[in-house]
């Protein structure tokens, strides 16, 4: 499906966030339809309701960490499939428009994620300076330019603030003033995207996979979450990423969003899954899908596929000894009856 002309796409908008950069390096995306969403939430939506084959949208920064709106809204509703990951290099501007200068600056509208980013910078160079929340990095660039359609819900209206936090690119594409460049306090920041469809799609395995899961964690057991990643330990599977989050339910009512290296058709993570569906059958499997990087894990001899291959052969063998052997020979066969309880 990802490539193809025809697909259609919904993305965390409106035109010009670092999710459309993203959606941008899916093949063909260029020339798919492209629908921009206010919210993450949203472009899954029109995943679920399938008015769109797929969504681009933010989970991990490499400063930040995880997006919670995205590890939240996966979690839970009707199941969704992870289809590939897009690694996207974050640079941020102070945008404001024309004519206006850094010592004039009071209010900085961006997305929370971009704000958490730049907190230093901003400290150092606009003391003082007041945070106003936006959707997206465009959506508060685009306030500046008073354009309705592209809101970014900013509770003080499109004057509300007077600078943005953007991306260079939605900085030129709507003619507004560059005060600074660069002001993310971590250069080679990187933010990790992901295309969710829906479930029936499971990329084929490339041998450099993830597989993402959320594995609700069991209530009231001591050593659950010890459980949890023995059964990753075990299988010699390495997590790239694991957070807790709230469920929502109640108070310490928890889930784990893991990214594990490897793909569900790996024997290793197969085996993890079937540990982890015993312990917590609430798992869900979010998919397998290519890593970005292209890197490939380290798989010892004793967690490999043959050596799974091997364990089952000769669990089969253990089973069925009496029906090979006995096959064509003349000796009778003994049986061992229960002895009665
Ligand atoms: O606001 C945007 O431009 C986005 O694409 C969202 C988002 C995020 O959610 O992390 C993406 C990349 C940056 O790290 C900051 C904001």
């Amino acid at each position: 499906m990802t490539g193809a002309a025809s697909s259609s796409y919904a993305y965390l908008g409106p035109e010009g966030t670092f999710t459309e950069a993203a959606l941008l390096q899916v093949p063909g995306a260029g020339s798919a339809r492209r629908v921009p969403a206010s919210t993450v939430g949203a472009a899954l939506d029109a995943v679920r309701a399938g008015s769109v084959d797929a969504a681009m949208v933010p989970i991990e920064n490499s400063v930040e960490g995880g997006v919670s709106a995205t590890l939240d809204a996966i979690a839970v509703g009707d199941p969704l499939r992870i289809l590939r990951e897009e690694l996207v290099p974050i640079t941020f501007v102070l945008a404001a428009r024309p004519g206006a200068t850094l010592g004039g600056i009071r209010r900085i509208a961006t997305h929370g994620h971009a704000w958490a980013q730049c907190r230093t910078w901003v400290d150092k160079n606009i003391p003082g300076a007041e945070y106003f929340p936006a959707s997206s990095t465009a959506a508060a660039a685009y306030d500046l330019v008073g354009d309705p359609g592209e809101s970014s819900g900013d509770a003080h209206g499109a004057a509300g603030h007077d600078a943005a936090i953007c991306s260079p690119l939605v900085a030129e594409r709507l003619g507004l003033a560059v005060l600074a460049t660069d002001i993310g306090d971590v250069t080679d920041a990187v933010t990790r995207f992901i295309l969710v469809g829906r479930p029936d799609a499971l990329p084929p395995r490339t041998g450099s996979d993830k597989t993402t899961l959320v594995i609700p964690l069991p209530e009231d057991r001591p050593g659950a979450l010890m459980q949890i990643l023995d059964q990753f330990a075990a299988r010699g599977v390495n997590l790239s990423r694991i957070e807790s989050r709230p469920t929502g339910q109640f108070l310490g009512d928890y889930f784990f969003s893991v990214d594990a290296d490897g793909h569900v058709e790996d024997a290793r993570i197969a085996d993890a899954l079937k540990g982890l569906h015993r312990i917590s059958p609430g798992l869900r499997f979010l998919g397998s899908y290519p890593r970005a990087d292209r890197r490939s894990p380290a798989v010892e001899r004793h967690t490999s596929d043959e050596a799974f291959g091997a364990a089952d052969a000769w669990l089969a063998s253990v089973l069925r000894p009496a029906a090979d052997a006995h096959r064509g020979s003349k000796h009778s066969r003994l049986t061992i009856e229960a002895s009665p309880t």
